[in-house]
């Protein structure tokens, strides 16, 4: 039976099976499309802070949307699978993190996830989908289907291409959706069911696009690693930049104006990182050798060996400029989160440049309008200051690691008077070189003069 949701499409009993990020934000959106759902996690202090309506990280948006679903009563959250028995789609939001050791994928938590669906499912006698949006090997969705339908149940492979810091908006309005399906009826019947789940945004005539299990695996990796690779040539650049005495941010704007090559994703400093573009990169070239495709995804390795020197770039800069007084200097590092309006420090490299140079004797102390109470638990090493200006007091080097907005537009004048010595490392491109100096600041920027 078809019930109409919200005055458009139809209504659909939801389960999110993994509440982490990914899941939590997907989860929300959904019910407030008009979908009923019930989240599920494993973390039972995840579950009982999400019921509460206390957003677990931070995210533009997602404490009102949180607030709006669960006050809808559309939206709940559990911790025992038991209570996602009449649902109709499993969406899938389990981590794939790095294997410890290597750069594969750890998809346990995906095979665990989808075994206990299936029993779910083959107990309740129900027909379901299975959604799954975690970013996984290619090869992950054809392995695990067979376990699906042995209980009557279809695979899709859905991936998800959010962004952190804009999560909400990229869920609600995303630049396409994929659907990775079997071949037949099943397929064809599945799709159908998550055609209503994703009615508001067909409506709005969001590309939808149909492809077999492995393309739409690929088409995850793929985007990230062309993401990753766009960064790292800019980056590259800017080591050559280093060595001649150009300018990267000029040489990135005057490229970018070819449209063939887009503006976006140029901006050169200490590179990437968070939960997703450096372990899917790895994870991906780690699934292309298993193939026996070395020599293609050759790129790759050296993608990520960039993106790591740039991190190594900036401690090379510390030593330069403090010399032996490195052991001891004061260190502020503006920044911790791994981007902007996130408090994500999976694979921060600000986080990494910080204990960097923590480890050669430096009193560093990091500031961060988000990420502080996740990196007091996370780094309890690292010292911390709750407002720039502490952490900039008595500073004899300035390290501006993400680009907070507030950062951005600090005052050098006002800055100079708090530190110790006027020297910042801009590794995010993102400062006036000519205002700093001006200021009397020692400016160094990533591949700019
Ligand atoms: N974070 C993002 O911006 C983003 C965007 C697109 C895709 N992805 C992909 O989505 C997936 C999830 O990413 P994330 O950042 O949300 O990860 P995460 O680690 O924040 O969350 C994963 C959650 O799954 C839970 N979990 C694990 N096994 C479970 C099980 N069997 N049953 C119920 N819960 C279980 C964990 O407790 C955790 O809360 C990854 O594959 C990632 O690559 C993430
Ligand atoms: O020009 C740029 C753009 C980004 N970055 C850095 O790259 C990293 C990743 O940024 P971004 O891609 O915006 O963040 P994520 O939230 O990790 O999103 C990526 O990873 C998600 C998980 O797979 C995908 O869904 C998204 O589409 C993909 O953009 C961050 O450290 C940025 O500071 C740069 O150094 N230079």
């Amino acid at each position: 039976m078809r019930q109409q949701c919200l005055g458009y499409g139809v209504l659909v009993r939801i389960a999110v099976i993994g509440c982490g990020y990914l899941g939590a934000v997907h989860a929300a959106c959904m019910a407030d499309l008009g979908h009923d759902v019930v989240g599920v996690d494993l973390d039972p202090g995840r579950i009982a802070a999400l019921a509460a309506g206390r957003a677990p990280f931070h995210e533009p948006g997602f404490p009102e949307l949180l607030g709006r679903a669960l006050s809808s009563g559309r939206l709940t959250f559990t911790t025992d699978l038991e209570e996602a028995a009449r649902v109709r789609v499993f969406f899938l939001c389990v981590g794939t993190p790095q294997l410890p050791g290597s750069n594969a994928a750890d998809l346990s938590f995906v095979d665990d996830a989808v075994r206990s669906v299936a029993a779910l499912v083959a107990a309740s006698g129900r027909t379901a989908v299975v959604v799954g949006k975690s970013t996984v090997p290619v090869g992950t969705a054809a392995r695990l289907a067979p376990l699906v339908e042995a209980v009557g149940a279809t695979l899709i492979w859905n991936p998800e291409f959010l962004r952190e810091g804009y999560a909400v908006r990229d869920t609600l309005t995303p630049n396409r959706i994929v659907y990775g399906l079997p071949d037949g009826e099943d397929g064809a019947a599945a799709q159908e069911i998550l055609d209503d789940v994703y009615a508001d945004q067909l409506r709005r005539q969001i590309p939808r696009l149909t492809t077999d299990y492995a393309t739409a695996e690929l088409v995850k990796v793929a985007a990230n690693s062309f993401l990753a690779t766009k960064i790292s040539f800019i980056n590259a650049m800017a080591e050559i930049c280093e060595l001649t005495g150009a300018d990267v941010t000029q040489l990135a704007g005057a490229i970018g104006m070819d449209d063939r090559i887009g503006k976006k994703f140029l901006q050169a400093g200490i590179g990437f990182g968070g939960g997703c573009l450096p372990k899917d990169i790895r994870a991906f070239t780690a699934r292309a050798e298993e193939l026996g495709a070395h020599e293609s995804v050759g790129f790759l390795r050296e993608v990520d060996k960039i993106n790591l020197r740039r991190r190594d770039r900036v401690v090379d800069l510390a030593k330069q400029v403090l010399g032996e007084r490195l052991v001891g200097a004061r260190v502020a590092v503006l920044g911790a989160a791994f981007k902007p309006h996130s408090d994500d420090l999976r694979d921060s490299p600000a986080v990494d440049i910080a204990t960097r140079l923590q480890g050669l004797g430096a009193d560093v102390v990091v500031t961060d309008p988000a990420a502080l109470p996740l990196l007091a638990r996370l780094h309890p090493a690292l010292s911390q200051a709750e407002q720039a200006e502490d952490a900039l007091r008595d500073a004899d080097l300035v390290v501006l690691a993400t680009e907070w907005r507030e950062y951005v537009v600090m005052d050098p004048y006002d800055a100079a008077e708090l530190v110790r010595t006027p020297v910042v490392i801009d590794g995010r491109n993102v400062l006036n070189p000519a205002r700093w100096r001006r200021a009397g600041w020692t400016y160094l920027g990533l591949g700019r003069p």
